[in-house]
């Protein structure tokens, strides 16, 4: 076969697959409204990973089956970036212990007119400990597994408004189920803020855990960024912030 005539048959094979790939967007917009409807989540991994599986297996030539792979996983995100365009998506917030994620995320949701919940006082209650309790007891990694088996009960729920704790971005498990069902918004506020406000709470801050502070801030800063989708600063006051988020959202979360 000669080069046109090659080029030719690969012309064709493109216009077929650019319109199942357009048929195709336009079931994954169905499903959008369905699972909007019925408060589902935006990303069902299981579903995505069985799709690949499959078509990897049916590949009848097993020297292109990584290229099969390869491909239909590229189809796969595709439709997920599409489809996360056209979903309302939970509002996640991430950041410093002290940073406002709950007193902002609270007044957020009060101006979209959605529910809040805060990450950690929705695991005290469905554990019946305390947040320090559990870190005391059952240790950091069994605090991460709440926070990621809680997230993945709260994606359930219609779009919503969800204040995370300061450390839920350090287990990539829970960064990959929050950007897969939401946007995530960094909401930043300098240490030193964090600091004079949270001297006039309860919170326990001993002082050497102020170096502390300064050290994880400095360690977590590159992950917040890193994760968000968005980022504000709350320096100025709450309704600032809430304005700030507001602003920078995208339509289809106002
Ligand atoms: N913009 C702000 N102006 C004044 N105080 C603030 C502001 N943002 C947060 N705070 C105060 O800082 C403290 C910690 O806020 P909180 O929402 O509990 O933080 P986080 O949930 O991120 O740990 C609270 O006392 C809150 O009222
Ligand atoms: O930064 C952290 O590692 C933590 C922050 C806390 O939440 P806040 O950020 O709301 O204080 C809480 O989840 C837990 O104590 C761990
Ligand atoms: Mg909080």
């Amino acid at each position: 076969m000669d080069i046109k005539e090659a080029r030719k048959q690969i012309d064709s094979i493109d216009a077929v697959l650019v319109a199942e790939f357009e048929k195709r967007l336009s079931l994954i917009k169905e499903i959008g409204k369905y699972k909007d409807e019925h408060h589902l989540p935006l990303v069902d991994e299981a579903r995505d990973e069985s799709i690949v599986a499959l078509h990897t297996a049916n590949c009848k030539d097993k020297t292109l089956s990584p290229y099969v792979e390869n491909y239909i996983k590229t189809v796969v995100s595709m439709s997920n970036e599409f489809l996360k365009e056209h979903m309302h998506k939970h509002i996640f917030l991430i950041g410093m212990p002290g940073a406002g994620k709950t007193t902002v995320g609270k007044m957020l949701a009060k101006e979209l007119g959605r529910d809040f919940y805060d990450l950690d006082q929705t695991i005290q209650d469905k554990v019946g400990k305390s947040v320090q309790n559990i870190y005391i007891y059952d240790g950091k990694d069994a605090f991460s597994e709440y926070e990621y088996s809680t997230i993945k009960e709260l994606i359930h729920n219609k779009p919503s408004v969800i204040a995370t704790g300061g450390g839920t971005v350090t287990y990539d498990k829970t960064v990959k189920l929050m950007r897969n069902n939401g946007l995530v918004v960094f909401v930043n506020r300098d240490v030193n803020h964090i600091l004079d406000d949270l001297d006039l709470e309860i919170r326990p801050l001993v002082k050497e855990s102020i170096e502390y502070i300064f050290n994880v801030y400095e360690e977590r800063y590159p992950l917040y960024e890193e994760v968000a989708h968005i980022k504000i600063g709350n320096e100025g006051s709450i309704t600032d912030a809430v304005q700030e988020i507001i602003e920078a959202l995208p339509n289809t979360e106002k």
